[in-house]
């Protein structure tokens, strides 16, 4: 009874403020706004895994700022889908799906073969596509998945179409890591997860190998016109979370506390327009970090760096992708 009391008493009070502040509590947890009215007339956009999430509100903002966008996507129905729906919103007819493997060196060697012969420029490349908590599978060429997927699959692609970027200059590339980067270590004794495998590990390990290449890559880009820089989107409700059923419920619990897509692709959509951003590469985004004079490079991936090497020899990794 007494509790009871309380509980009408405590609402009475408290329930009137929290009606309140739900909206600047809401917006809180929306992070930052990409504020650039950059224009992309004339320029080409490549975004990987653009069917749905982040990438496909990523696709949608640069559409409508007025970019040839193509959306390279695994899926095509669901591609053409999510295409059509932008092109209808937009009015932007150049919105274009592609199919792109990035489980499969074939399909992405057959994208790029296409693109190169179909598209004279590329001026912005997000490395978006990715997936989390597979349970344990290999890719068309035998990389653990994760790796596979979110590290390898980008790094060829990008290796692909990296002349194409250069000669388009000034060009960008992004790759969408996340902050899962810092519970991750490169476990080079066994990185595809043979002997052990936890599948949020390996998630992280991608998403530090997102980091490395991004950084490697900007010093290698240095005086290209060709800039590279890696972020983290926040915590996104999205359909990442779709193979584990336990966070999939709990990231629904939760969604008040959780990004909506739009909100995620902000930081993907500051690193490919902002035009303070023009010159800046091999950094690290995140969404706390959007519109600030201080950039969102971490100290604690510069430990992170200074303890594992560089470009560390891999055996048999880049000389399976076939590019030396
Ligand atoms: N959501 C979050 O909280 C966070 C997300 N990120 C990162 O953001 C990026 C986008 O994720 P998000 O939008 O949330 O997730 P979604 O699952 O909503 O989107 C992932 C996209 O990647 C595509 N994809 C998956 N596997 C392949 C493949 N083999 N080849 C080509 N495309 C593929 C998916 O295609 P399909 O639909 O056909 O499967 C889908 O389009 C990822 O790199 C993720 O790691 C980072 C931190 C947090
Ligand atoms: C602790 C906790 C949460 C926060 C989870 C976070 C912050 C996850 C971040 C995930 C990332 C970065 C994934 C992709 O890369 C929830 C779900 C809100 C509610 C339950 C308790």
């Amino acid at each position: 009874m007494i509790l009871l009391f309380l509980g009408t008493l405590l609402g009475i009070i408290f329930g009137p403020a929290l009606f309140i502040l739900v909206p600047y509590i809401r917006n809180y947890f929306a992070g930052a706004v990409c504020k650039s009215k950059a224009k992309l007339n004339g320029k080409v956009v490549l975004i990987t895994g653009a069917n749905t999430g982040i990438g496909k509100e990523t696709a949608r903002d640069l559409a409508k700022r007025g970019a040839r966008v193509i959306l390279a996507c695994r899926d095509t129905a669901k591609g053409e889908v999510a295409a059509c729906e932008i092109r209808a919103e937009t009015g932007n007819q150049q919105v274009i799906m592609k199919k792109l493997d990035l489980a499969d060196t074939k399909s992405i060697r057959q994208f790029a073969e296409n693109f190169l012969a179909e598209e004279k420029e590329l001026h912005i490349l997000i490395n978006n596509a990715g997936v989390m908590l597979y349970p344990y599978a290999k890719t068309a060429d035998g990389f653990e998945m994760h790796l596979g997927v979110n590290h390898l699959g980008h790094f060829l692609l990008t290796f692909l179409l990296l002349e194409r970027l250069k000669q388009s200059a000034p060009a960008r590339i992004v790759n969408v890591s996340s902050l899962a980067h810092l519970m991750g270590r490169i476990c080079f004794h066994d990185l595809q997860g043979e002997k052990f495998y936890q599948r949020g590990l390996a998630y992280c390990q991608s998403k530090v190998a997102n980091v490395h290449f991004t950084q490697e890559l900007a010093r290698r880009l240095q005086g290209t016109g060709v800039t590279v820089n890696a972020l983290h989107p926040g915590t996104v409700q999205s359909e990442l979370t779709r193979y584990s059923s336990v966070v999939s419920l709990l990231w629904k619990m939760f969604s008040f506390f959780l990004k909506t897509p739009q909100e995620g692709a902000q930081t993907s959509i500051y690193c490919a327009v902002a035009e303070e951003l023009e010159s800046v590469t091999g950094q690290y985004f995140r969404p706390e970090s959007l519109n600030c004079p201080v950039l969102g490079f971490e100290k604690a991936f510069e430990q992170l760096h200074s303890e594992v090497p560089l470009c560390s020899p891999v055996s048999g990794t880049t000389s399976h992708l076939g590019i030396g």
